[in-house]
């Protein structure tokens, strides 16, 4: 209530001209260990190494300072991804790249974040990666904490995950190297001419 959306000086698609590059969300989504923050982490490097304007947003990162009051429950995890999708339409219009690495387990949640988006601003890049392998990596030994029963509500164990139905991209880590999966992400960007 009284408020106005105030009308930028600047609009996102004089930004997108200076920065000589379309500017949109590469979401990941995936199991823990599946390798979302490794290949956003990757992609961006290329990009920032091409004077592309980019930036990770994490799912550790960002719940040690703006989601720090939020947990795994189901509905934390919706207004989780409900806020990371608004910080990353501001990316947006800023005219940058930012890279998304949140497990981001439900449809409806990714769903809306792609609703407040235009078209071709919401990239979902599905980590496929089999439940098996994300546990035998387990890189920060939270699977095992879970099969322990020392996490409760832990993804793939005892909270679900549901996959994309038609992301524009799959990356499948565990048959391809991080090096192929990076080309594969590049290469699609490059085809749409968005770099
Ligand atoms: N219960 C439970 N379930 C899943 N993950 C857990 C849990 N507790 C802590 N962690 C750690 O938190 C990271 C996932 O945070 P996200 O913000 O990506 O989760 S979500 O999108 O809101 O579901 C996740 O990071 P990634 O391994 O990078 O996916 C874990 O390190
Ligand atoms: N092809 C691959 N792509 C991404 N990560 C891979 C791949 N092969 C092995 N890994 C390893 O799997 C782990 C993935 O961890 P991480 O990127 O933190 O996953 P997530 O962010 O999805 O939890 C890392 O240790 C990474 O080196």
């Amino acid at each position: 209530m009284n408020i106005v959306w105030y009308q930028e000086s600047v609009t996102k698609e004089e930004r997108r001209k200076k920065n000589k590059h379309h500017s949109f969300v590469l979401w990941f989504t995936g199991l823990s260990g599946s390798g979302k923050s490794t290949l956003a982490n990757a992609v961006a490097k290329t990009l920032f190494e091409q004077n592309i304007q980019c930036y990770v947003l994490d799912g550790d990162n960002v719940r040690h300072g703006l989601n720090s009051d939020l947990g795994f429950s189901a509905e934390d995890r919706t207004e989780n991804i409900r806020r990371i999708g608004e910080v990353a339409k501001l990316f947006v219009d800023s005219g940058q790249i930012v890279l998304t690495a949140f497990i981001s387990p439900f449809r409806q949640d990714r769903q809306l974040v792609r609703s407040k988006l235009e078209q071709d601003e919401f990239i979902e890049i599905y980590v496929h990666c089999p439940l098996e392998t994300c546990e035998q990596r387990d890189p920060k030994g939270l699977y095992k904490k879970a099969r322990n029963g020392e996490i409760r509500d832990f993804t793939g164990i005892d909270s679900p995950y549901e996959p994309p139905l038609s992301p524009e991209l799959v990356v499948d880590t565990d048959q391809y190297s991080i090096e192929q999966c990076v080309q594969q992400i590049i290469s699609y960007l490059k085809n749409k001419q968005w770099i």
